[in-house]
């Protein structure tokens, strides 16, 4: 099991046709998401430490019960340092954090802490401490691969009971998905690396008929983030461009909460006015927390939190998306540089560090509604969107 090297491109290499299937740490990485959404325990191997972990959603006294018995220890809760402020726990930073509460808490208990939408019914436990855990250690590594399930990042774990390097053998004698933190912490851009086109297709738009979408897959058949190229553009000049993240809310249901419906079609209709031009349609849902979260941020939101607080409470960073797929899938089309129809300057900036020049930023407004001013407002004054 030989992690992939982070300078690796791409991650997978031409399979030897008489070798023995292996298992690449990427996919290694989709096993382990695929495992902790089904509730199902997980190793995660750190260079010194290694834990074996459930996801803290949904979180009952059997569930509990049978990792303390796989472990033979009785595991703890990690959440992000955001959420151990939100329950008034003083930790710097947004890494990942050890609870260590007083006496032996219930499943339920530990449900309502790493749980927003129930912890104002139950007080953090006077006598609650945090202890910070590297990034890169096995059990710090655990509350990202929750992350990357698009899971509350939240999980119960407990020290596996055999030294680190042996880790992933134990896990193996136990028919557990064993995976190293290193594995984790890299996969965001592993998977950029590995984007691929996988198909393609001529699809007339209303009002842009020359249109064709280009899906590009990561190798670990992973989501599928698109490109939607109008006319032909011209590789040598700065092409007219919108990175758009997908909102399934905005987008599909026509929700008046935020702007993204009236964004996805004026880039579309802006683009076909100028005759040339690509709209990537990113699959990172909810500035990369996925739906279900989400929804869940829009509940605190509806309480009063704004959106930059409502990630904050669920224990995410106000945004989680990463940029290294577009820059990726941009110069797979051809594009180095581009005219960015966007308000948000972290847009630009990511792109520039992966190498795509912006050369001009387009801005990319729409009015307000009843609904969303709110939200808008929050993004300029939070989150610098230059409205
Ligand atoms: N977490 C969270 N995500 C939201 C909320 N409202 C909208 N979103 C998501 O925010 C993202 C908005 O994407 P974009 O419009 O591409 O990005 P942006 O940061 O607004 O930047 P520009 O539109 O380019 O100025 C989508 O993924 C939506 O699903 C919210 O209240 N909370
Ligand atoms: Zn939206």
């Amino acid at each position: 099991m030989t992690p992939v090297p982070r300078s690796a491109a791409p991650a997978r290499e031409t399979p030897d046709p008489i070798a023995p299937y292996t298992v690449s740490a990427l996919d290694r990485v989709g096993r382990a998401v695929a495992e902790l959404r089904r509730g199902a325990p997980v190793v995660v191997a750190g260079p010194g430490d290694a834990v074996v972990c459930i996801s803290a959603e949904g979180l009952d006294d059997a569930m509990m019960g049978r990792l303390s018995a796989l472990a033979g220890s009785a595991p703890a809760l990690l959440v992000t340092a955001r959420r151990a402020s939100v329950l008034r726990l003083a930790a710097p930073g947004s890494g990942p954090v050890r609870l260590i509460l007083p006496g032996t808490p219930t499943a339920e208990r530990l449900n309502r802490l790493a749980d927003p939408e129930s912890a104002a019914a139950m007080p953090t436990p006077p006598g609650t401490t945090v202890e910070p855990l590297p990034a890169d250690s096995g059990a710090g590594a655990s509350v990202t691969l929750a992350k990357l399930a698009r899971l509350l990042p939240a999980v119960l774990a407990a020290p596996c009971p055999v030294p680190a390097l042996e880790a992933l053998d134990w896990a193996h004698a136990h028919d557990l998905v064993a995976i190293e933190a290193e594995a984790v912490l890299d996969h965001h851009e592993a998977w950029a690396r590995a984007l691929r086109p996988v198909g393609e297709a001529r699809v007339p738009l209303d009002g842009a008929e020359e249109t064709r979408v280009v899906a590009f897959r990561p190798v670990d058949g992973g989501i599928e983030h698109l490109a939607i190229v109008i006319g032909r553009p011209d590789p040598d000049t700065p092409v007219l461009a919108r990175l758009h993240s997908e909102c399934f809310t905005g987008d599909l249901l026509g929700s008046l909460r935020c702007d993204c419906g009236e964004q996805l079609r004026g880039a579309l209709q802006a683009i076909a006015a100028e005759g040339a031009g690509v709209l990537l349609y990113l699959a990172q849902e909810g500035r990369g927390i996925g739906l279900v979260n989400k929804l869940r941020a829009y509940r605190l939101q509806d309480e009063g939190l704004d959106t930059v607080d409502a990630n904050e409470q669920l224990g995410f960073d106000d945004d989680e998306r990463i940029y290294s797929p577009a820059a990726e899938m941009l110069r797979h089309l051809g594009f180095q540089r581009v005219r960015l129809m966007t308000n948000n300057p972290r847009k630009i900036s990511a792109l520039a560090r992966h190498r795509i020049e912006v050369t001009e930023r387009v801005p990319h407004t729409f009015p307000a509604n009843a609904h969303n001013v709110g939200y808008l407002r929050a993004k300029a004054r939070r989150s610098g969107h230059l409205f």
